[in-house]
């Protein structure tokens, strides 16, 4: 077994290029190999350790993926939908597996990252978490015992820079749930209401999403009854616990076939 895995970080300066950068520093089975940034940065040639804050890591800031081909074997992607589809499709022609954090993607992005995973090793995950992907599970649990009778609404709350809504772990929960209910999310889903909505369907999930200072990241799910409701609630305090995931998923990823593959694979919570 290979005791070390090179990875490369796109969007390496951005909030969780930085942290994933810090928490690399800190994996003994992790080698930042590269760090990538968009051409034209001001923060080209900046050493990647010193611009996480954690002290020279003698890895400079570059422009492009062909630039670090020799440098990392596998590459850890949080930056927007469009780039990680662009990102992905090189890494199927270059042979490295990606794990993707990036969230926001329509039907046709994740058709085009699903095509690209028949040729490498590819993590797709809303949350890199383990708390979160914990949740999953108690998710569907309580979706078996209450989801029939009781109302389901989604609750998130994250930092005012977030650009998608709702968010990508908001959206897996809304499916976890309507999985296990028989429900189709597409046509049960109700994001935000206002005006003379009428009373509540019995059948909907509702989405309601909080963009407000600088929360990292809060998904209450709410399954209520009259008479009692039943919440569960995951709060991060830190970026750290998606980067930590991120490094996990690295290690694990560089020894899996081609495939597209999720992060309750990656923690062994499902097969
Ligand atoms: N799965 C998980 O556990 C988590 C997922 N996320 C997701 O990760 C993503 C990034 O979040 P966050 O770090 O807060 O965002 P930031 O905006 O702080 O960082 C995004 C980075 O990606 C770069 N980038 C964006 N678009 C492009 C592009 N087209 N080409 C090249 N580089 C690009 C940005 O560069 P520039 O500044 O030049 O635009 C920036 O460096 C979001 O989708 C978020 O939802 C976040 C936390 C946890
Ligand atoms: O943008 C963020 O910050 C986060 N995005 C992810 C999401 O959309 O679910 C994960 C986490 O909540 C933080």
């Amino acid at each position: 077994m290979i005791e070390q895995v090179r990875i490369a970080i796109t969007g390496g300066s951005g909030r969780m290029g930085r942290t994933l950068i810090e928490s690399a520093k800190q994996h003994d089975n992790i080698f930042l190999g590269a760090a990538i940034e968009r051409s034209g940065s001001t923060l080209m040639g900046v050493d990647a350790g010193e611009l996480a804050g954690v002290g020279a890591m003698n890895v400079l800031i570059t422009d492009s993926l062909d630039k670090a081909v020799d440098d990392f074997d596998v590459l850890i992607d949080f930056t927007s939908p469009e780039a990680s589809v662009i990102h992905t499709d090189w890494c199927a022609r270059h042979g490295k597996a990606i794990v993707i954090g990036t969230t926001g993607f329509n039907h046709a992005q994740k058709e085009r990252i699903t095509s690209y995973a028949e040729k490498v090793p590819v993590v797709l995950a809303p949350n890199m978490s383990v708390g979160v992907n914990l949740m999953w599970k108690l998710l569907e649990l309580a979706a078996e015992v209450m989801g029939d009778y009781s109302d389901i609404e989604i609750i998130e709350s994250h930092h005012r820079h977030k650009k998608d809504a709702p968010s990508g772990t908001a959206l897996k929960m809304g499916e976890v749930i309507a999985d296990k209910l028989g429900r189709d999310l597409d046509k049960c889903a109700i994001y935000g209401r206002e005006g003379m909505t009428g009373e509540r369907d019995r059948e909907s999930i509702g989405f309601s999403t909080i963009r407000a200072g600088d929360i990292i990241g809060e998904h209450t799910a709410m399954f209520a009854d009259v008479g009692e409701r039943i919440e569960i609630t995951h709060k991060s305090s830190s970026r750290m616990t998606y980067a930590n995931g991120s490094m996990r998923a690295a290690f694990w990823l560089y020894d899996q076939d081609a495939g597209l593959y999720d992060m309750q694979q990656v923690l062994g919570l499902k097969s």
